[in-house]
């Protein structure tokens, strides 16, 4: 905010009963992350090439063209400034708009790290690292997402040269919705079927050079464009999906990734002890970062309808005195401060989650697999459930503000349209509950046999006790006690599953079973992932956590997730036995209590995401709160007001009125 300017939010900031500065700490992970973080957004917000104010008003071509000069620049600042990978990474996260860069740095080179061998990534990381080759990750296909064992583009070895033939045999083969392919890449990690000697071995991944180093024109054999305009004006079409098709495209035979599976000169395949899942790496790792962004992009809309909400005045004026902010409004209360307190806990969730990948990757590079199933549904589930709940949230802040939340400098519209890919992209939402549910059900199958369950699903072991267990809650204080929570949580997840676990032992062929069972087995999965939500939320609590008062509002916002979960699972919560209606009612009248505790502090809380101006692209998130006169003002710079006539009167309303007095006088 400029210095001495009005601050319309000052009073909703003076209530705040926490250290807002310590806050921001505590949600950035730590102070230097605070300084990266604050230090970049600054530098992005005050370099006019990085502005985006007017993005929805760009021809699609007009849109790309200033991505690749975003990301052009943002390169060039990267290499002068000598930023820090982290620093790196944050100024992409501010200059907010999606690019082939992402998929560069995000999958391309993840994906050669992860299933390149030593001598792979000697050759191609140092490339990479320099953007002298520019990569995406084409695995999707027109006939086959979800499918991944599905695909049908092929990699045939031909010994006698020494390379793999790669070819695109059917329509539906064609790799569609690879990011950077349409009209960027050099390069491609991308997925095939390998065919050895007539043997098929799987899917794999492999390194093609798609265009040019010179022209960038595309190499022989090689079919590639953009796929064409997605959902929103501006939003996603910043990135240039793709299309692919490979007629009999000859690579090296060491361009195939192969950490997993070996083909030697002699055409013989060799399997390395490494499983064969760490072809799918790239995606636990990319899911893992997809649960981080969840939380931002629920902040960032949950800042801007609550900023809104303090601001925004309807009825219940007294005497002439002002009306009533809508923040006040006890069901704006209950459809918003969830949303707060998912940020938070979403935010905390993602940060385990990192720990945990790091934790698996270590692992893996020692050749211990043994973490990697748990890791794998962790991933799966939790991108599934925050990517879900996202969505739906900034659909929900939009509402929350009103009419004025439909106009796109709310910068809502356009955050849903740029984010709700998210529920699709890396794995369909429920495909990945899908995943889930099968690693519980094989938990749950195995617990007669003696193997201890560790863990996330560690719960699983006090079987005997959660499936019987009753909650001992007798009034609404018993619900701000997070081992109450927890073994509430715990028995309906654990119940859950093993009802779906009795229900497939019934049928006679288990993937019929599974089949027939998948809606149940679906919302067992998501019970389980809200049950690690909530306990990594709880358990952060146990940290240190400096600053005044800013535990104590932790601890409301974790008792609010929580309770707010139950309410809206109610029914899960009772047709499982692990709570009556009784303690449900009092669960909900916590919840209550809970939203006047936060009200006074909830502007507070929105301001400790450090979000700048900038990066909100919101007229009605601003941080001083001076909605009106910039509302009012920007809508005279649309450009439909550049002129008070408006282009095409002459031709089409003109003779319309014209029309209408010649007929009034007939
Ligand atoms: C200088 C620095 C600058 C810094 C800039 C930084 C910028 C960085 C930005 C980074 C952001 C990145 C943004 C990216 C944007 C996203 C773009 C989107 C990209 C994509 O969408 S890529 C395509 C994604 N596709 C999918 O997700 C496909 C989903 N399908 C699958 O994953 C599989 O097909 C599926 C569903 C798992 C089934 O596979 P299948 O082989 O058929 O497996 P089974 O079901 O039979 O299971 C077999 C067995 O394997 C286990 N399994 C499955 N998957 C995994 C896994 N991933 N890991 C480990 N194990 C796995 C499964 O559990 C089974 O186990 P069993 O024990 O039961 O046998
Ligand atoms: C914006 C965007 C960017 C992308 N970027 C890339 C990229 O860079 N590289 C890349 O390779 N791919 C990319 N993709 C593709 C993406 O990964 C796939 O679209 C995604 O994995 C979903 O697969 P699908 O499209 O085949 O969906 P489908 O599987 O066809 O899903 C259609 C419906 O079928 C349901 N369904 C499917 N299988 C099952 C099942 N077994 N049981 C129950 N229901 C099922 C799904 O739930 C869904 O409702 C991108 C996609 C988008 C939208």
């Amino acid at each position: 905010m400029e210095v001495g300017a009005p601050d319309y939010l000052a009073g909703e900031r003076q209530t705040a009963e926490f250290d807002v500065e310590s806050m921001k700490v505590t949600w950035a992970g730590s102070r230097h992350a605070l300084e990266v973080s604050d230090r970049m957004a600054r530098l992005v917000a005050s370099d006019p090439v990085f502005r985006k104010d007017n993005r929805v008003m760009l021809s699609r071509k007009e849109l790309f063209k200033n991505t690749l000069r975003k990301a052009a620049h943002a390169w060039k600042r990267i290499v002068e400034l000598r930023l820090t990978e982290e620093e790196a990474s944050r100024v992409r996260f501010f200059v907010d708009e999606p690019a082939f860069t992402d998929l560069h740095w995000g999958m391309f080179v993840p994906a050669i790290k992860g299933q390149g061998t030593e001598e792979q990534q000697q050759k191609w990381l140092p490339l990479a690292y320099k953007m002298q080759i520019i990569g995406c990750y084409a695995q999707t296909e027109l006939g086959h997402g979800s499918n991944v064992q599905g695909l049908e583009t092929t990699a045939t070895f031909d010994p006698k040269t020494d390379e793999f033939i790669i070819h695109s045999p059917t329509l539906t083969s064609s790799k569609w919705w690879p990011g950077g392919l349409g009209k960027v890449s050099t390069h491609a990690v991308a997925y095939a079927r390998l065919i050895v000697d007539g043997q098929e071995h799987g899917v794999h991944g492999f390194i093609v050079q798609l265009r040019s180093l010179d022209d960038h024109m595309p190499l022989p054999g090689i079919t590639v464009g953009d796929i064409g305009m997605k959902f929103g004006s501006g939003a996603y079409n910043s990135m240039d999906n793709g299309v692919l098709r490979f007629d009999n495209v000859r690579i090296p035979r060491d361009q195939m990734l192969m950490r997993v599976l070996q083909v030697t000169r002699e055409g013989k395949v060799i399997q390395s002890d490494v499983p064969r899942q760490l072809i799918y790496g790239t995606m636990v790792f990319v899911r893992q970062t997809i649960v981080a962004d969840a939380s931002c992009a629920l902040s960032r809309a949950v800042c801007i309808a609550t900023r809104y909400s303090a601001v925004r005045r309807q009825f219940g004026s007294q005497n002439g005195g002002p009306e009533t902010q809508v923040i006040d409004y006890k069901t704006q209360q209950s459809r918003l401060f969830p949303l707060l307190a998912s940020a938070y806990a979403f935010r905390f969730v993602s940060e385990w989650l990192k720990s945990l990948y790091t934790d698996v990757t270590e692992k893996l590079q020692r050749g211990e697999f043994s973490t990697l199933p748990e890791a794998h549904a962790c991933t799966a589930g939790l991108k599934s459930i925050t990517t879900s709940a996202t969505a739906d949230a900034i659909e929900e802040c939009r509402k929350l503000c009103g009419g004025h939340g439909y106009l796109a400098n709310s910068g809502l519209p356009e955050l849903f349209a740029v984010y709700v890919p998210a529920c699709t992209y890396e794995g369909d939402n429920t495909v990945l509950l899908l995943q889930v549910a099968r690693f519980l059900v094989k938990t749950v199958s195995q617990l007669g046999s003696g193997k201890v369950p560790v863990g996330t699903t560690a719960y699983m072991g006090r079987a005997r006790h959660l499936i019987q267990c009753k909650s001992n809650v007798q009034s609404a204080e018993d619900w701000l006690n997070p081992q109450v929570v927890v073994e509430a949580f715990e028995a309906r997840s654990l119940r859950m599953s093993v009802a779906c676990a009795e229900n497939l032992a019934k049928f006679p062929n288990p993937e019929e079973g599974f089949a027939q069972l998948a809606a149940d087995l679906v919302e067992a999965a998501a019970a389980h992932c809200q049950l690690i939500v909530v306990t990594k939320f709880f358990e952060k609590l146990q940290q240190d956590i400096p600053g005044k008062g800013v535990k104590k509002q932790l601890q409301i916002l974790s008792s609010v997730y929580a309770l707010y979960i139950l309410h809206k699972h109610l029914g899960d919560f009772l047709s499982t036995g692990s709570i009556t209606p009784k303690q449900g009612a009092l669960a909900n009248d916590q919840l209550r209590s809970l939203y006047s505790k936060i009200r006074p502090n909830a502007v507070a809380l929105v301001d400790a995401f450090n979000y700048t101006d900038h990066y909100l692209s919101s007229v009605l998130g601003r941080y001083d709160g001076n909605v009106y006169p910039t509302l009012y003002e920007e809508a005279w710079k649309d450009p439909l007001n550049d002129s008070v006539v408006p282009d095409g009167y002459q031709e089409y309303i003109r003779p319309l009125l014209k029309q209408q007095i010649r007929n009034a006088r007939l």
